[in-house]
Formats: structure tokens, C-alpha cells, sequence
């Protein structure tokens, strides 16, 4: 392909991309997969062209763009040699006509950007887009463990997380294997920090509500040294059917899964109620911390959005409370930077359940900020995806 056709194609990507943005859709990653599927005759240098286009586009754009050429022409104003190729050659994109419309450029629309948690100034925001490296995190299941500095020694510990270690961006850790036999599970520092704030002991009955893919349980059950039951729930099932697989390769035996019914949720673990030593909470929201990764999902957030969310993580949090043994304790937790998703959730949750009290001290020294009754990791301060977690005790 020629450098003005992989422009072309970058344009019709973006255009899939930004309807599936306002309307829900596929996230991009798989938009983009697809659109490589269907045009073979790209090859792997056109790849990665076109995709360093789309997502350089993606990053610089602050919402969903009114059209793919909209996007990439603001990429390109400040980029003559980009610019350039916008020359009318076959397969390759019109020339640029006089006040064509340009996308805005910027870290999000100002309305997000205002609900923004206080702690995060505008020092800030130059982090939350600049790509994120990529975090493991050793299993203590496997006798074997892994030697990171002996596996990548390219690498460098993450400080705060005893597990951790962190490699470039796009390292194909998971072609190691080490990975295959278990001995690592790739996962960013906040995660690990998550995890382990839920100061979960051995022997413990946990219930990790939202378990997802199971990412955040793996690092109990290592944690504990699969010595602990952990009830791994989600409503989503392709997630939670992820989980099995992923489990039988880290040696954690003691994980149980169970798909919820949405609305059914409280009757599906009336079992479990006043039960749990620690209940995990790691609710659905805007992943407004994970731009570093997912760029999009600032084209994909509308107040109807954000407020489904809020929604959400309050229902989740009245049901997770119920299934706590009295002097159990609740690990709240978003990938969000947002206010209403984190330091007013708990808030409004503290209000409407007497005799909980926050903790404090759950996080290594020097991460994260304190941020009401919670704690706020962002990617300028800690190295990290942004998190908002507030671990919470029930009255005894
Ligand atoms: C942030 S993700 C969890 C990620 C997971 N803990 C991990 O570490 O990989 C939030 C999850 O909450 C699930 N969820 C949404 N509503 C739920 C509900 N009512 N009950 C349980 N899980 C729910 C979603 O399907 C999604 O998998």
C-alpha cells in the first residue's frame, strides 16, 4: 500500500470507530481487527501504519469525531509531512479543501473534563494519554514463581507492588513460557494494588462480585496462596467463562464461579449472606482512568452513560454490603477518575448504611492520595491506570 492509501484506510477505520462510539458499538481494538480481516492485501508494515494512525488520531481527538477525515485531518494540520499525503493519488485521501472541518483536539470535552475528581489538575492530563506500559505480576501458586529479573531483565520492579514488574509498552511477555505454565499474569499496578488492599488471609471466605475475566481474582488466590474459597461472580457470562481456563493455569483450585441473573442477584447469593470476610467490588464504570489504554472510551462517555454506571455501582454496593460477615470488610473500586463514580458513591453509601466506617491505610507508602473516604491513584501520581478504591468495614 502506499503511505497516502494507509491514510485512506486509517480514515475509514476512524469512521467505523466514531459510529461505534456514539451509538455503543464494538470497541476499537476490534473494530480494528475486522477491518484488517477484511483488506488481506495489507501487510504487516501496512499494519502497523495504519494502526499507529488510527490510534494516534484517537488519542488526539477529545470526543467522538463528526467523521474519520475530520479526525485524521486535525492529526495531520500540525504534521506537514502527513499532510502532504492527502494528495488525491488512487486509493489515497482527496486533497484538503479550503475550511474543511477538523475534529477538536484535546484530553476530553470540557463537561468530562469538570467531573473530574478535584485531585486531578490539568499537571495531569498530559499522563492519562501517554501509552501505559505493560505490568506483570508474579504468582506465588506456582512452586516455579517467576524470576522476573532472570525472564525480562529489559524490565524493572514496580515500587509498592511485591509482585509487580514492568516492561515496555507492547512487550510480547505473553509469547514467554512462563506465561503458558502460569508463573505470570500480565496486570497494571493499580490492580495489583487492589488487590491486595482487600487484605484478604488465608482460610477466609471471599466473594469477588464483579470477577469479570477474573483478573483481580487470580491475584487473590495468589495472594492467599489458594488458601482461601472465593466465590468469582459476574452477570456477563463470556466474561466469567474466561475464568476457568485462566485458573486451571495458575493452580488456583479454590475458585468457585456463578453467573448472576441481573435484578436476581441478592436471591442468587442469599447463601452467602452475612458470610464473606471480604467482599470485592470491582463495579463496572467509565474507565476514565484507563485512557492510557483505551483512548476511545473518552468518545464512548454521555451523562446517560455515566449515570447507568453510577446506577450500577450503587445496587452493587447494597448487595455486596448484605453478603458481609458483621467486622467484614468491602473493597470498592472503579478504573474512574470521576467524582460521582468514586469519592460520592461511598459517600452516598456511608449515608444509607449507618455503622460502616472507612479504613485508611491499605495502600503502599507514597501511592495514591487520600480522596474523601477513599484513596485516588491517576497515572501522573503513581505510575498507574487512574483508581478510586475505598475499602470499607462492616459494624460488628
Ligand atoms: C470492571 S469489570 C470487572 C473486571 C474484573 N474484576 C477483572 O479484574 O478483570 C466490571 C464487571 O462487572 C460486571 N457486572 C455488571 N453488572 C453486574 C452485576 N449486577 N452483578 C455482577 N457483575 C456485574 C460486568 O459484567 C464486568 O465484568
Amino acid at each position: 500500500m502506499t503511505p497516502a492509501a494507509r491514510i485512506q484506510t486509517a480514515i475509514e477505520i476512524l469512521d467505523a470507530i466514531a459510529a461505534a462510539a456514539r451509538e455503543g458499538g464494538a470497541p476499537a481494538d476490534a473494530i480494528f481487527a475486522e477491518a484488517m480481516r477484511a483488506r488481506r492485501y495489507a501487510g504487516s508494515k501496512d499494519r502497523r501504519a495504519i494502526r499507529s494512525h488510527v490510534y494516534d488520531a484517537i488519542r488526539a481527538v477529545r470526543s467522538a469525531p463528526v467523521s474519520g477525515r475530520a479526525a485524521m485531518l486535525a492529526l495531520a494540520d500540525p504534521q506537514p509531512e502527513l499532510a502532504a499525503l492527502f494528495d488525491g493519488s488512487p486509493y489515497g485521501p482527496a486533497p484538503i479543501a479550503a475550511d474543511e472541518p477538523r475534529a477538536e483536539t484535546g484530553l476530553a470535552a470540557q463537561a468530562l473534563i469538570d467531573l473530574f475528581d478535584p485531585l486531578v489538575g490539568d499537571g495531569e492530563y498530559g499522563a492519562m494519554l501517554t501509552r501505559a506500559p505493560l505490568d506483570l505480576r508474579a504468582n506465588r501458586i506456582k512452586a516455579e514463581g517467576a524470576d522476573f529479573a532472570t525472564l525480562f531483565p529489559e524490565g524493572e520492579a514496580i515500587p509498592g507492588a511485591p509482585d509487580g514488574w514492568r516492561l515496555p509498552p507492547e512487550t510480547p511477555a505473553i509469547q514467554h513460557p512462563a506465561y503458558a505454565e502460569g508463573r505470570f499474569e500480565v496486570q497494571d499496578a493499580a490492580s495489583q494494588f487492589a488487590s491486595a488492599a482487600l487484605d484478604a488471609a488465608l482460610g477466609q471466605p471471599i466473594v469477588d462480585l464483579c470477577a469479570g475475566g477474573g483478573g483481580k481474582t487470580l491475584a487473590i488466590a495468589s495472594l492467599t496462596g489458594n488458601d482461601a474459597d472465593i466465590l468469582a461472580c459476574d452477570t456477563n457470562r463470556a466474561r466469567l467463562q474466561q475464568l476457568a481456563p485462566r485458573a486451571e493455569r495458575a493452580g488456583a483450585t479454590r475458585i468457585e464461579t456463578r453467573l448472576l441473573n441481573p435484578g436476581q442477584e441478592t436471591d442468587m447469593l442469599a447463601d452467602w449472606r452475612g458470610r464473606a470476610a471480604r467482599v470485592f467490588v470491582d463495579a463496572p464504570c467509565s474507565g476514565s482512568g484507563t485512557w492510557r489504554r483505551s483512548p476511545e472510551l473518552r468518545w464512548r462517555l454521555t451523562p446517560a452513560r455515566l449515570e447507568r454506571h453510577r446506577a450500577d455501582q450503587a445496587k452493587l454496593l447494597d448487595i455486596a454490603a448484605d453478603l458481609v460477615a458483621p467486622g467484614g470488610k468491602l473493597l470498592y473500586a472503579v478504573c474512574s477518575i470521576i467524582t460521582r463514580e468514586g469519592r460520592a458513591q461511598v459517600d452516598d453509601f456511608l449515608n444509607r448504611h449507618p455503622g460502616w466506617t472507612a479504613d485508611a491505610g491499605y495502600l503502599p507508602d507514597g501511592i495514591g492520595r487520600a480522596a474523601g473516604a477513599g484513596f485516588l491513584l491517576t497515572p501522573a501520581h503513581d505510575h498507574s491506570d487512574g483508581f478510586f478504591l475505598a475499602r470499607l468495614t462492616s459494624p460488628c
